[in-house]
């Protein structure tokens, strides 16, 4: 039996205790967590956001790594506050756990936390603690904008925009999909593509720096054009962001839908980010065939069909890779971002859903271009399972 103290063991006053030891001071924080509140210099306009991690839910106990699991909690908060366009600056961590909870497990949750928040240029400012029947983490995250500059909202999509991913999409569902046909355990020696994909799915790393980069191709846009706009400046928003943490055609059609365009996604660009996934998707392939007792001697035995369609499934509907999806004037070219597609103008009537907002795949609703199978748009929904 394990000699290690529980929370129960503790009581929640050691295990804040425990918490705090672990929380680096920023010069920023004037008075960090202790106190009743943290007080911070808060420059410009402040940015608020906030998003869960429910045991169960969001990840499950077979694969629980609390410092990953900071991490995430951390990612899914801090690259909100980043598709804003806005800096971060502070994350608040609410905590609930089992009383049965090892009490070291705080202390890789913290780290994951801190090390994730300084990666964006945020610090941890404080929290709270409850008990619950299982692990809950309740993240709020705080951010800024200059005084005078315009949010990158996800309604500022216009006809003639290039569509823009920062970042990746297909890898977090990729690894989960290998979590769940594993059986809900981590999987003994995987090779390496798997690996990265159970590590997006366990601790992603969106790139925070590619919206700084967005932002300067928009400076660098509008001093060509002779505008005195800014990426953000005060005559208003030139680019629409959004991060993709529901799937990119669920995530790109709230794009629209608030914009009023349809975004057209271009399947060769999709293909391209759905390529390295296929040897991921012929595992998950034969992992489920042989759980169903599907008889066939090994992966090569899946056809490369259903592994192609697997992996574009992951590409557009699978969430939690916390990339960033753009719509921008053509020619700004951010570093480091692929172009996947383009922003049209609502055509059409009736039923047609190209005529609507929405998002389509070469002119045609993704369902009826043949791209992928089942229901693209779903994207994953709390209450309705996984990638309904
Ligand atoms: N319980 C709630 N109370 C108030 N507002 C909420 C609540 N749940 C969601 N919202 C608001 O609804 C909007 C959509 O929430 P959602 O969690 O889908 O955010 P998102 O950015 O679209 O997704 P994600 O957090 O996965 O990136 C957000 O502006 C959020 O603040
Ligand atoms: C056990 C388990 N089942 C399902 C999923 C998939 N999942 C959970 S939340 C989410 C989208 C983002 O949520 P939110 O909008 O709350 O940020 C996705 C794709 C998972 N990670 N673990
Ligand atoms: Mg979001």
């Amino acid at each position: 039996m394990s000699t290690e103290p529980t929370f129960a063991d503790l009581g929640e006053d050691r295990i804040v205790s425990r918490i705090l030891a672990r929380i680096p001071t920023s010069d920023r924080v004037l008075i960090g967590p202790g106190d009743d509140a943290a007080v911070s210099e808060a420059p410009g306009r402040l940015v608020s956001t906030a998003d869960m991690l429910v045991e169960g839910e969001d990840f499950l106990h077979g694969w629980l790594d609390p410092r990953r699991l900071g991490v995430k909690a951390a990612a899914q908060n801090l690259a909100d506050v980043c598709a804003m366009g806005a800096r971060p600056s502070g994350l608040l961590l609410s905590l609930a756990a089992p009383g049965c909870t090892a009490a070291g497990f705080v202390d890789g949750l913290v780290d994951g936390l801190v090390e994730e928040a300084a990666r964006a240029g945020a610090s941890v400012l404080g929290g709270d603690l409850s008990e619950a029947p299982q692990i809950v983490l309740a993240v709020t995250a705080l951010g800024s904008l200059p005084a005078d500059a315009q949010p990158f909202t996800r309604s500022a999509a216009q006809d003639g925009f290039d569509v823009l991913l920062g970042g990746q999409t297909g890898w977090a569902a990729a690894g989960l999909d290998l979590l769940l046909a594993s059986g809900g355990a981590l999987p003994d020696n995987v090779p390496a593509l798997h690996a990265r994909a159970i590590e997006a799915q366990r601790a992603p790393r969106p790139d925070y720096d590619s919206v700084d980069q967005l932002r300067a191709s928009l400076d660098r846009l509008g001093a060509a054009d002779g505008r005195a706009v800014a990426g953000q400046g005060s005559e208003g928003t030139r680019a629409a962001l959004i991060d993709l943490s529901d799937g990119l055609a669920s995530d790109a059609g709230r794009m629209a839908r608030a914009s009023g365009v349809v975004i057209d996604l271009d399947p060769t660009a999709l293909d391209a980010l759905a390529q390295d996934l296929i040897p991921i998707a012929a595992h998950v392939l034969d992992l489920r065939d042989r759980a169903s007792h599907v008889e066939h001697d090994d992966a090569a035995a899946i056809d490369g069909d259903r592994s192609l369609a697997l992996a574009r499934q992951w590409v557009l509907t699978g969430g939690e890779d916390h990339g960033f999806l753009a719509a921008v004037p053509a020619g700004a070219d951010p570093l480091g971002w692929t172009t996947i597609g383009r922003v049209r103008s609502v055509a059409g009537t009736g039923d047609d859903p190209v005529g609507s907002p929405g998002v389509c795949v070469d002119g045609a609703s993704p369902a009826d271009s043949g791209f992928v199978r089942a229901d693209p748009d779903g994207g994953f929904r709390h209450f309705s399972g996984v990638g309904e």
